[in-house]
């Protein structure tokens, strides 16, 4: 799928915003989202948090000290940022702003404090917040992947019903009851996102002009 369906010249992309509780399943969508919708681009954020056995600097988090994320919230190269349970995280501002000038949609994993911020600079954006199916099976997930001491799994789960309470700032909310679902229903988010879009595309304005004669 191109950026605009074929709808003519290449406009901004779509900035997309997945967010949910930690565990509910961010990550593995948008695993399989890169295997089946190949032209999104995924932003890759900063955060002060040590990085987990297998994950690679550049690829899953630009991994910084306090003191580096300071100094890039200085220098106002954060689209966003929030601290989360004990620790930074954001959004490098520049790939964003490029991705989308280039006419790509690209898609932010990210919290809701985050996501809120973003919302206020992109609030054409779309907002989709990823649920369990239940908050035992949340409990189960981020026990399973293993990753986690007790101490960041209970305070992680602490904070999901808080954010979940802030789904009513997201446009859409999706289970992930199975991931290949979950990963087909925002396919279909976007694919009807970009057809809303196209109706402000010239060519779309030029039968509009037609049909008025
Ligand atoms: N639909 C699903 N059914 C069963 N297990 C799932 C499903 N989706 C994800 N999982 C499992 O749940 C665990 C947490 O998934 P994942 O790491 O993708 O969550 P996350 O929302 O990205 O978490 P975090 O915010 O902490 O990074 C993983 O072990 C993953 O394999
Ligand atoms: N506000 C932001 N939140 C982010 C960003 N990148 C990731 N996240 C979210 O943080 C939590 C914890 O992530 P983890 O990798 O430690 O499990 C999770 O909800 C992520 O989505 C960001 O750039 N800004």
């Amino acid at each position: 799928m191109t950026s605009n369906l074929g709808y003519g010249p290449a406009e901004k992309g779509i900035l997309i915003v997945l967010s949910g509780p930690s565990g509910v399943g961010k990550g593995t969508v948008c695993k399989e989202l890169r295997r089946c919708a190949p032209d999104i681009v995924y932003s890759v954020s900063a955060t002060t948090r040590p990085p987990r056995a297998g994950e690679v600097d550049g690829v899953n988090y630009f991994f910084k000290t306090r003191e580096q994320f300071q100094q890039l919230i200085d220098q106002d190269q954060m689209l966003e940022w929030a601290e989360y349970v004990g620790n930074y995280y954001g959004t490098p501002r520049k790939f964003v702003e490029d991705t989308l000038n280039s006419g790509k949609d690209i898609i932010l994993e990210i919290e809701v404090q985050g996501a809120l911020k973003v919302k206020q600079k992109f609030p054409e954006g779309v907002f989709i917040f990823l649920l369990p199916p239940s908050l035992n099976e949340l409990e189960s997930r981020i026990v399973g992947r293993g990753t986690e001491s007790e101490d960041s799994i209970r305070s992680r789960l602490s904070v999901a019903l808080d954010e979940i309470a802030l789904i009513e700032h997201y446009d859409y909310a999706i289970i992930n009851d199975q991931v290949e679902l979950a990963c087909s229903r925002i396919r279909s988010i976007l694919t009807a996102e970009h057809c809303r879009k196209a109706r402000m595309v010239s060519k779309i304005k030029h039968w509009m002009a037609e049909v008025k004669k």
